[in-house]
Protein backbone atom coordinates (compact mmCIF):
# COMPACT_ATOMS: atom_id res chain seq x y z
CA UNK A 1 0.00 0.00 0.00
CA UNK A 2 1.36 3.42 -1.33
CA UNK A 3 -0.19 6.57 0.84
CA UNK A 4 0.91 9.47 -1.39
CA UNK A 5 0.48 13.42 -0.36
CA UNK A 6 -1.84 15.03 -2.49
CA UNK A 7 -0.39 18.53 -1.99
CA UNK A 8 2.72 20.79 -2.75
CA UNK A 9 1.96 22.50 0.77
CA UNK A 10 6.00 22.69 1.57
CA UNK A 11 5.06 22.62 5.38
CA UNK A 12 2.64 20.10 5.41
CA UNK A 13 5.07 17.68 3.32
CA UNK A 14 8.03 18.30 5.71
CA UNK A 15 5.60 17.73 8.62
CA UNK A 16 4.27 14.43 6.72
CA UNK A 17 7.14 13.19 5.43
CA UNK A 18 7.95 12.48 9.17
CA UNK A 19 4.51 10.92 10.45
CA UNK A 20 3.69 9.24 7.16
CA UNK A 21 5.02 6.02 5.39
CA UNK A 22 5.46 8.26 2.74
CA UNK A 23 5.46 6.79 -0.92
CA UNK A 24 5.27 10.44 -2.71
CA UNK A 25 3.75 13.35 -3.48
CA UNK A 26 1.01 14.01 -6.50
CA UNK A 27 0.33 17.63 -7.86
CA UNK A 28 -1.76 19.49 -10.55
CA UNK A 29 -2.28 22.63 -11.78
CA UNK A 30 -5.52 23.63 -9.28
CA UNK A 31 -2.76 22.13 -6.50
CA UNK A 32 -0.41 24.73 -7.67
CA UNK A 33 -2.97 27.37 -7.42
CA UNK A 34 -3.46 27.06 -3.95
CA UNK A 35 0.05 27.36 -3.71
CA UNK A 36 -0.52 31.00 -5.42
CA UNK A 37 2.45 32.09 -8.37
CA UNK A 38 5.19 29.70 -6.89
CA UNK A 39 8.82 30.06 -8.37
CA UNK A 40 7.74 26.50 -9.41
CA UNK A 41 10.72 24.31 -10.60
CA UNK A 42 13.03 25.48 -7.44
CA UNK A 43 9.77 24.73 -5.31
CA UNK A 44 9.53 21.05 -7.34
CA UNK A 45 13.11 20.65 -6.24
CA UNK A 46 12.10 21.62 -3.00
CA UNK A 47 9.88 18.91 -2.61
CA UNK A 48 12.37 16.31 -3.89
CA UNK A 49 14.46 17.30 -0.96
CA UNK A 50 11.90 16.97 1.58
CA UNK A 51 10.56 13.56 0.56
CA UNK A 52 13.95 11.90 -0.64
CA UNK A 53 15.05 10.17 -3.86
CA UNK A 54 13.04 6.73 -3.32
CA UNK A 55 9.23 8.86 -2.90
CA UNK A 56 7.62 9.36 -6.28
CA UNK A 57 7.07 12.97 -7.12
CA UNK A 58 4.13 13.35 -9.80
CA UNK A 59 3.68 16.66 -12.03
CA UNK A 60 1.33 17.45 -14.29
CA UNK A 61 1.95 18.99 -18.12
CA UNK A 62 -0.51 21.85 -19.40
CA UNK A 63 0.05 21.47 -23.08
CA UNK A 64 -2.91 21.14 -25.34
CA UNK A 65 -1.52 19.42 -28.19
CA UNK A 66 0.96 16.46 -28.37
CA UNK A 67 4.35 18.83 -28.86
CA UNK A 68 3.35 21.25 -26.26
CA UNK A 69 2.60 18.42 -23.70
CA UNK A 70 6.23 16.53 -24.73
CA UNK A 71 7.91 19.99 -24.93
CA UNK A 72 6.57 20.18 -20.75
CA UNK A 73 7.26 17.04 -20.06
CA UNK A 74 10.86 16.98 -21.30
CA UNK A 75 11.29 20.77 -19.42
CA UNK A 76 10.09 19.43 -16.07
CA UNK A 77 12.41 16.12 -16.52
CA UNK A 78 15.13 18.61 -17.09
CA UNK A 79 14.68 20.98 -14.18
CA UNK A 80 13.46 18.78 -11.72
CA UNK A 81 14.68 15.42 -11.94
CA UNK A 82 14.49 12.74 -14.57
CA UNK A 83 12.83 10.25 -11.50
CA UNK A 84 9.89 12.36 -12.13
CA UNK A 85 6.18 10.82 -12.61
CA UNK A 86 4.86 12.78 -15.69
CA UNK A 87 1.16 13.06 -15.51
CA UNK A 88 -0.78 13.30 -18.48
CA UNK A 89 -4.44 13.39 -18.44
CA UNK A 90 -6.02 10.58 -20.56
CA UNK A 91 -7.19 12.28 -23.55
CA UNK A 92 -6.64 11.04 -27.32
CA UNK A 93 -3.44 13.72 -27.39
CA UNK A 94 -2.66 12.56 -23.70
CA UNK A 95 -2.81 8.48 -24.89
CA UNK A 96 -0.42 9.47 -28.11
CA UNK A 97 1.44 11.10 -25.40
CA UNK A 98 1.98 8.49 -22.69
CA UNK A 99 3.16 6.25 -25.52
CA UNK A 100 5.85 8.48 -26.76
CA UNK A 101 7.08 9.38 -23.18
CA UNK A 102 7.15 5.78 -22.46
CA UNK A 103 8.99 4.73 -25.87
CA UNK A 104 11.66 6.93 -24.09
CA UNK A 105 11.34 5.14 -21.19
CA UNK A 106 10.44 8.02 -18.63
CA UNK A 107 7.74 6.99 -15.62
CA UNK A 108 4.03 8.64 -16.43
CA UNK A 109 0.92 8.84 -14.59
CA UNK A 110 -2.36 8.75 -16.81
CA UNK A 111 -4.35 10.90 -14.80
CA UNK A 112 -8.42 12.73 -14.97
CA UNK A 113 -9.59 9.32 -15.53
CA UNK A 114 -13.60 8.84 -14.65
CA UNK A 115 -14.11 5.39 -16.85
CA UNK A 116 -13.26 2.23 -16.67
CA UNK A 117 -12.19 2.59 -20.65
CA UNK A 118 -9.84 5.46 -19.83
CA UNK A 119 -8.03 3.99 -17.65
CA UNK A 120 -7.86 0.18 -19.34
CA UNK A 121 -6.20 2.07 -22.95
CA UNK A 122 -3.77 3.54 -20.34
CA UNK A 123 -2.98 0.01 -18.68
CA UNK A 124 -2.28 -1.05 -22.48
CA UNK A 125 -0.58 2.32 -23.35
CA UNK A 126 1.72 1.58 -20.35
CA UNK A 127 1.54 3.58 -18.05
CA UNK A 128 2.99 3.41 -14.67
CA UNK A 129 0.38 4.48 -12.60
CA UNK A 130 -3.27 4.99 -13.10
CA UNK A 131 -4.98 7.65 -11.54
CA UNK A 132 -9.10 7.25 -11.14
CA UNK A 133 -11.01 10.29 -9.97
CA UNK A 134 -12.45 8.05 -7.07
CA UNK A 135 -14.85 11.26 -5.37
CA UNK A 136 -15.46 12.92 -8.82
CA UNK A 137 -17.13 9.43 -9.96
CA UNK A 138 -19.15 8.90 -7.02
CA UNK A 139 -20.37 12.77 -7.84
CA UNK A 140 -21.49 11.42 -11.27
CA UNK A 141 -22.59 8.56 -10.06
CA UNK A 142 -20.66 6.29 -11.31
CA UNK A 143 -19.48 2.99 -9.04
CA UNK A 144 -15.74 4.21 -8.36
CA UNK A 145 -14.91 1.15 -6.20
CA UNK A 146 -16.37 -1.19 -8.87
CA UNK A 147 -14.19 1.05 -11.33
CA UNK A 148 -10.88 0.60 -9.34
CA UNK A 149 -11.78 -3.00 -9.19
CA UNK A 150 -11.99 -3.50 -12.61
CA UNK A 151 -8.68 -2.13 -13.29
CA UNK A 152 -6.87 -3.93 -10.70
CA UNK A 153 -8.54 -7.12 -12.95
CA UNK A 154 -7.29 -6.40 -15.78
CA UNK A 155 -3.89 -5.45 -14.40
CA UNK A 156 -4.15 -8.82 -13.18
CA UNK A 157 -5.17 -10.39 -16.04
CA UNK A 158 -3.34 -8.75 -18.60
CA UNK A 159 0.47 -9.09 -16.11
CA UNK A 160 0.61 -5.35 -16.61
CA UNK A 161 3.12 -3.68 -14.09
CA UNK A 162 0.91 -0.06 -13.75
CA UNK A 163 -0.41 0.77 -10.81
CA UNK A 164 -3.29 1.88 -9.68
CA UNK A 165 -3.21 5.83 -7.87
CA UNK A 166 -6.75 6.16 -6.39
CA UNK A 167 -7.10 9.83 -6.41
CA UNK A 168 -9.69 12.56 -5.71
CA UNK A 169 -10.78 11.46 -1.56
CA UNK A 170 -13.18 13.22 0.24
CA UNK A 171 -13.24 11.58 3.22
CA UNK A 172 -11.20 8.17 4.76
CA UNK A 173 -13.99 5.43 3.68
CA UNK A 174 -13.33 6.52 -0.03
CA UNK A 175 -9.34 5.90 0.64
CA UNK A 176 -10.11 2.34 2.35
CA UNK A 177 -12.69 1.18 0.22
CA UNK A 178 -10.17 2.19 -3.05
CA UNK A 179 -7.39 0.01 -1.55
CA UNK A 180 -9.79 -2.77 -0.53
CA UNK A 181 -10.95 -3.32 -4.35
CA UNK A 182 -7.41 -3.56 -5.59
CA UNK A 183 -5.82 -0.18 -5.31
CA UNK A 184 -1.85 -0.37 -4.93
CA UNK A 185 -1.68 3.67 -3.94
CA UNK A 186 -3.61 6.60 -2.92
CA UNK A 187 -3.13 10.09 -2.96
CA UNK A 188 -5.08 12.35 -0.64
CA UNK A 189 -4.89 15.52 1.20
CA UNK A 190 -3.55 16.36 4.86
CA UNK A 191 -7.40 17.04 5.62
CA UNK A 192 -7.79 12.97 5.17
CA UNK A 193 -5.13 11.47 6.91
CA UNK A 194 -6.39 14.76 10.23
CA UNK A 195 -9.76 13.34 9.83
CA UNK A 196 -8.55 9.44 10.24
CA UNK A 197 -6.44 10.23 13.12
CA UNK A 198 -7.69 12.71 14.99
CA UNK A 199 -11.00 10.96 16.03
CA UNK A 200 -12.50 12.09 19.50
CA UNK A 201 -12.88 8.13 20.19
CA UNK A 202 -8.49 7.91 19.30
CA UNK A 203 -7.79 11.17 21.80
CA UNK A 204 -9.94 9.79 24.44
CA UNK A 205 -8.36 6.20 24.63
CA UNK A 206 -4.91 7.83 24.89
CA UNK A 207 -6.43 9.94 27.64
CA UNK A 208 -7.83 7.52 29.94
CA UNK A 209 -4.54 5.16 29.16
CA UNK A 210 -2.55 8.57 30.65
CA UNK A 211 -5.03 8.96 33.35
CA UNK A 212 -4.64 5.26 34.64
CA UNK A 213 -0.85 5.81 34.76
CA UNK A 214 -0.81 8.58 36.55
CA UNK A 215 -2.90 7.42 39.07
CA UNK A 216 -0.41 4.06 39.85
CA UNK A 217 2.54 6.68 39.46
CA UNK A 218 1.93 10.35 39.71
CA UNK A 219 1.38 12.93 37.43
CA UNK A 220 4.21 13.71 34.51
CA UNK A 221 5.55 10.14 35.24
CA UNK A 222 6.80 8.45 32.20
CA UNK A 223 8.15 5.27 32.20
CA UNK A 224 11.98 6.39 31.29
CA UNK A 225 11.22 8.27 34.53
CA UNK A 226 10.89 4.89 37.01
O1 LIG B 1 -11.30 15.96 -7.22
P1 LIG B 1 -10.07 16.65 -6.74
O2 LIG B 1 -10.02 16.75 -5.26
O3 LIG B 1 -9.83 17.95 -7.44
O4 LIG B 1 -8.84 15.71 -7.10
C1 LIG B 1 -8.32 15.50 -8.38
C2 LIG B 1 -7.15 14.54 -8.28
O5 LIG B 1 -6.45 14.34 -9.42
C3 LIG B 1 -5.07 14.24 -9.23
O6 LIG B 1 -4.51 15.25 -10.03
C4 LIG B 1 -4.62 12.85 -9.65
O7 LIG B 1 -3.35 12.49 -9.20
C5 LIG B 1 -4.78 14.46 -7.79
O8 LIG B 1 -3.68 15.27 -7.61
C6 LIG B 1 -6.12 14.93 -7.26
O9 LIG B 1 -6.43 14.17 -6.13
Amino acid sequence: MEFLLDTIHLADIEKYAAILPLAGVTSNPTIVKKEGKIDFFPHMRQIRQLIGPDASLHVQVVGQTVPAMLADAHTILQNIDDAVYIKVPTTEIGLEVIKQLKKEGHHVTATAIYTKFQGYLAIAAGADYIAPYYNRMENMNLDAAATVAGFAQAIQHSHATTKILAASFHNVGQVNTAFENGAQAATMGVDIIQAALTMPAIGQAVADFTSDWESLYGVHQTISDL
